[in-house]
């Protein structure tokens, strides 16, 4: 269980993270989302010890970190896949960890087979390895002292499609274990598939703490209509609007309505006797949710294509 009570960080007159009160429960898989500049990376880093808080408390199953008697036994993290040094093999890296932390080196090679690292990648040198590799060996350092607790800052940065799978699979298998699994990630489609809760936060405030499938449902549907009858779906629309949804026409033959229901849709259109050729239902994604949660609290909005946010 990892515990943030009122945790809070200013950086002058930043405020990084805002009396965030959150509990990261074991057995499932948090993720973690905000919009870049949001407050994630420094209250990760406040749960390891790394940032001191303004405010506020970060524990680990009770207790701040730097109170773990055996932190790596206790918590596991990956926040920076580069953080290895360049001329070290990413054997010799854990081994160090290992050995300084009383783990028998076997469980050195037992990682590496979990995160998939052979004996040739696992002996280059750390300058040389690809982002993938260092992220997977990031992975293996926390695993080392098999935690009940583990913290994954963009553990999918720079993975090719079987790595970011191999990561859910691993996340999803680490929680099944009955562990507190805590992921940040900027990948909406990945985290509504490896997410059983979320936390959601903006400007280092807390947005959501809810189930993945809740989130998502909050987010807008629209459902697209098209008619063979420009008419009957010009009175079609107009009496959507009546009933306080939002229309607009794509076309003559189409348009996308929100704040309603397909099914209404469909019922509105029977009922006036317009035909349709199609009746869909759009966008129920954490994608779309998201935007709509942080829109108040993005830091540098791109352009309406979506450019970089900073
Ligand atoms: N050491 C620091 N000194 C000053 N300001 C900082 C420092 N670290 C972070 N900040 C500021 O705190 C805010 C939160 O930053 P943080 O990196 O925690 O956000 P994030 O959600 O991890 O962003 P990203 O998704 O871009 O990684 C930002 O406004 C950032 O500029």
């Amino acid at each position: 269980m990892i515990t943030l009570r009122g945790l809070t960080k200013r950086f002058g007159s930043t405020v990084a993270v805002d009396a965030l009160t959150v509990d990261i429960a074991p057995g499932r898989v948090t993720g973690f989302l905000g919009p870049n500049g949001a407050g994630k990376s420094t209250t990760m880093r406040m749960v390891l010890g790394l940032d001191r808080p303004t405010a506020g408390q970060a524990l680990i199953g009770g207790r701040a970190y730097r109170e773990l008697r055996r932190p790596l036994h206790e918590m596991g993290a990956l926040l920076d896949a580069r953080a290895i040094h360049p001329s070290r093999s990413g054997r010799a890296h854990l081994r160090a960890m290992a050995q300084s932390n009383g783990i028998p080196l076997r469980r050195v090679d037992e990682v590496l087979d979990t995160v998939g690292l052979d004996a040739r990648a696992a002996g280059k040198p750390g300058r040389t390895l690809s982002l993938g590799m260092g992220q997977r060996l990031g992975i293996a350092g926390a695993l080392l002292g098999d935690p009940p607790v583990l913290m994954f800052d963009e553990p999918v940065n720079g993975l090719d499609p079987d790595g970011v799978r191999w990561v859910r699979q691993l996340m999803r298998s680490l929680a099944d274990q009955g562990r507190t699994v805590f992921v940040s990630s900027h990948l909406m489609s990945e985290m509504q598939l490896t997410a059983d809760q979320l936390v959601v936060i903006g400007r280092g405030r807390l947005l959501a703490d809810a189930p993945t499938a809740e989130v998502v449902a909050r987010g807008t549907v629209a459902v697209r209509v098209r008619s063979p009858q420009p008419d009957g779906l010009a009175t079609l629309a107009a009496r959507l609007t009546a009933t306080g949804a939002t229309v607009e026409a794509a076309d003559r033959d189409e348009l996308t309505v929100t704040g309603t229901s397909a099914d209404r849709v469909g019922d509105l259109a029977y009922e006036l006797g317009v035909r349709l050729h199609e009746l869909s239902a759009h966008g129920a994604s954490l994608e779309r949710a998201f935007m709509e949660l942080t829109a108040g609290s993005v830091e540098y909005a791109g352009g309406p294509t979506g450019g970089e946010r900073r």
